[in-house]
């Protein structure tokens, strides 16, 4: 089965801050993954090299087989945990942005998870909420159909209500056999979504499991296991 995504001893520095530290990891097909962690712990050092907007310092990536590269950007959509779309646009001009730059874009699946998301082609993108924001910016990456979603902390600004509602959305418009990367420090309420969780601290991955493993052998939520995790560490 080729592997989507595969880190060998990965490690990355800012100035003399540590981000990643000899980081090994793979993520089959068909997988949604939480990459779990606190503020700092490395979350968005990983998506951004998976996603070929860095490049880290030692060890090695492979995307789909290859190098981070212009071959594996076209076959990975990344949300990155800010807006990447330009405050003068409209949704519909950041979605026809979006079409132009990616040749996997689905207007059809745009279309659907508009509608899901409330919101309109016509909304200025400069007038609309955190949270509303968040919802085009996981339209926007959720519209095409990818290999492997990177989803940055994808719900941080919406309401608890609107949570549940955007997970829906996430499990019902990824490709089957494509794999989700989502990173959140709010497990306790995407946790019923993932299948394993990569858990990370101070740029070490301290803990990889199955979802199904660790409530069928230890009894506890991921939340709860998080938790003692990082008490321990
Ligand atoms: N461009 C940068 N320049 C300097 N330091 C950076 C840069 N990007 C990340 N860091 C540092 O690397 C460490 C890991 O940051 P990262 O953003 O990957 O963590 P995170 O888990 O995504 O955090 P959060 O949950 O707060 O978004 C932090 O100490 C951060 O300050």
């Amino acid at each position: 089965m080729e592997q989507l995504l595969e880190f060998e001893t990965v490690s990355k520095k800012f100035g003399s801050k540590a981000a990643l530290q000899g980081i090994s990891l793979s993520v089959n097909p068909g997988r949604i993954v939480g990459l779990l962690g606190s503020n700092g712990s490395g979350k968005s050092t990983l998506m951004r090299i998976a996603a070929g907007l860095i490049r880290p310092d030692s060890g090695k990536v492979r995307v789909l087989g290859d190098e981070p590269g212009v071959q594996s950007k076209a076959r990975v959509s990344f949300m990155p945990d800010k807006p990447q779309f330009e405050s003068w646009m409209t949704v519909g001009e950041a979605l026809n942005f979006q079409k132009d730059f990616f040749p996997d874009f689905d207007p059809d699946k745009s279309k659907r998870m508009l509608d899901f998301m409330k919101l309109s082609r016509k909304d200025k993108t400069s007038s609309l909420s955190k949270g509303m924001q968040e919802r085009l910016q996981l339209t926007l990456a959720l519209s095409r159909r990818a290999s492997l979603y990177l989803l940055d902390e994808p719900i941080g600004g919406v309401d608890p209500v609107a949570r549940d509602h955007i997970l829906d959305a996430l499990v019902e418009f990824y490709e089957e056999d494509s794999s989700v990367i989502v990173s959140t420090h709010l497990i306790a309420d995407i946790e019923r979504i993932f299948d394993e969780v990569l858990m990370i601290k101070d740029g070490s991955l301290v803990l990889r499991e199955d979802v199904e493993r660790i409530r069928l052998t230890s009894g506890k939520s991921v939340d709860q296991l998080f938790k003692e995790v990082y008490a321990e560490c």
